[in-house]
């Protein structure tokens, strides 16, 4: 077999998760299968067909130093001509997403942690799907549901070789995971609910406005994108994630509030009726988790903040930013096969993203 083409890797979006694959993708060892020929952040851009020459320590100057401004239609030109490209958007842009259509019908291939495309609605799912046969271009997500953790690609395993998934359930956001973790124990009294969402924030597992994770839409996110890998609910959710049932804890008086800070800032107004929840789940011996279900046999799929007693794996096994994901198929029952590790954070998201990287020239 001939050997595959230096793959040209476009970046797009270059915050925590951004910076961290560069720092990845700049550390391989030569002979490095991949070429850096574009960055682009919300307001500057580089291209350079045959690489931009930069290294860890002076993209960051080099990109702010460019009198380009970003044009994603002419970097999807740009890309198309060359042997073999990706664009890796690291953004959590809705309008980056819908481009993917555009990048793929030029054979150019996606690789993102970004769930805007996967999980709108039917029309964008199905022109990618449509776009990437067309040409053969591929798109890949892994980091999009459980960041670095193999949750995606295990369920494309189990739908390729025949298993039937009849439940997936879990504690799929890194966010709420933490939230959780630390805010309800089986001890009492605990840390105000604010002070735990504003270290999640600092952390970097928040998403840039932390109420996207609170008001349950990005695990609702992730299980439309779940949802849709099963044959059986490919269609399901014709509005993507706003057809999953989604309990929101952002308090309404916080609903409108645009700036992730100033959301921040107000929070300890509610900090009250967080407690209140508390203590009527410590009350009965529970915990709080706030657990996604894709429950297939039944056709539901659903986000919702539950109790669970302080023996239950979800209130025993998890810390920090942990992911929990419990797959119910044909072949693994009764017991179900258990993906579980760090949800969130720079690191494993970018480690998510650079085995996506890696399947395209291995
Ligand atoms: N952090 C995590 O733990 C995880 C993150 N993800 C996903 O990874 C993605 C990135 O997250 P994260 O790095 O944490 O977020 P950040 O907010 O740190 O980074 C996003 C970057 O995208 C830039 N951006 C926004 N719109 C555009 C655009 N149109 N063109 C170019 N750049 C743009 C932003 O620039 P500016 O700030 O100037 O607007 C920002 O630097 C998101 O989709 C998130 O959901 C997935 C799993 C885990
Ligand atoms: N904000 C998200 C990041 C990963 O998708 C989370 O908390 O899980
Ligand atoms: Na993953």
């Amino acid at each position: 077999m001939p050997p595959k083409p230096t793959l040209s890797v476009a970046i797009v979006g270059v915050g925590l998760v951004g910076s961290e694959l560069i720092s990845q993708l700049l550390a391989i060892q030569a002979p490095n299968p991949f070429r850096l020929v574009s960055l682009t952040s919300s307001r500057y851009t580089l291209f350079a067909a045959d690489g931009l020459g930069v290294n860890a320590g002076s993209w960051a100057s080099a990109l702010s130093a460019s009198s380009a401004t970003p044009n994603l239609p002419v970097l999807a030109e740009q890309l198309a001509k060359l042997e073999a490209a990706v664009l890796v958007d690291n953004t959590s842009s809705q309008d980056v997403a819908e481009l993917y259509p555009e990048f793929l019908k030029r054979g150019v291939h996606v690789v993102t942690p970004n769930k805007k495309a996967f999980s709108a609605n039917q029309q964008l799912y199905d022109a990618i799907l449509r776009a990437s046969r067309e040409t053969g271009a591929r798109w890949l997500n892994e980091s999009t549901v459980g960041a670095g953790l193999p949750v995606v690609q295990t369920l494309k395993d189990l739908v390729a070789t025949g298993d039937k998934v009849k439940k997936i359930e879990g504690v799929f956001s890194g966010t709420m995971s933490y939230i959780f973790n630390n805010f309800s124990t089986a001890n009492p009294g605990g840390p105000a609910f604010s002070s735990v969402v504003r270290v999640a924030r600092e952390k970097g597992y928040t998403e840039p406005h932390p109420a996207d994770d609170l008001n349950g839409a990005d695990v609702a996110r992730k299980l439309a994108i779940l949802a849709r890998s099963i044959p059986s609910l490919q269609n399901a959710l014709p509005e993507g994630y706003t057809s999953v049932q989604t309990r929101s804890l952002v308090p309404q008086a916080l609903g409108s509030v645009s700036s992730g800070a100033e959301f921040v800032d107000r929070l300890p107004e509610f900090d009250v009726e967080f407690e209140k929840l508390r203590e009527e789940a410590r009350a009965e011996g529970s915990v709080l988790r706030f657990v996604g279900v894709v429950d297939v046999e039944n056709g539901i799929v659903k986000a919702d903040l539950e109790k669970y007693p302080t023996t239950h794996p979800f209130a025993t096994s998890l810390g920090g930013s942990d992911n929990i994901v419990m797959f119910h198929t044909e072949r693994y029952s009764p017991r179900p096969l258990i993906v579980q590790g760090a949800g969130a954070g720079a690191a494993v998201t970018a480690m998510g993203v650079m085995s996506d990287l890696l399947k395209l020239v291995l």
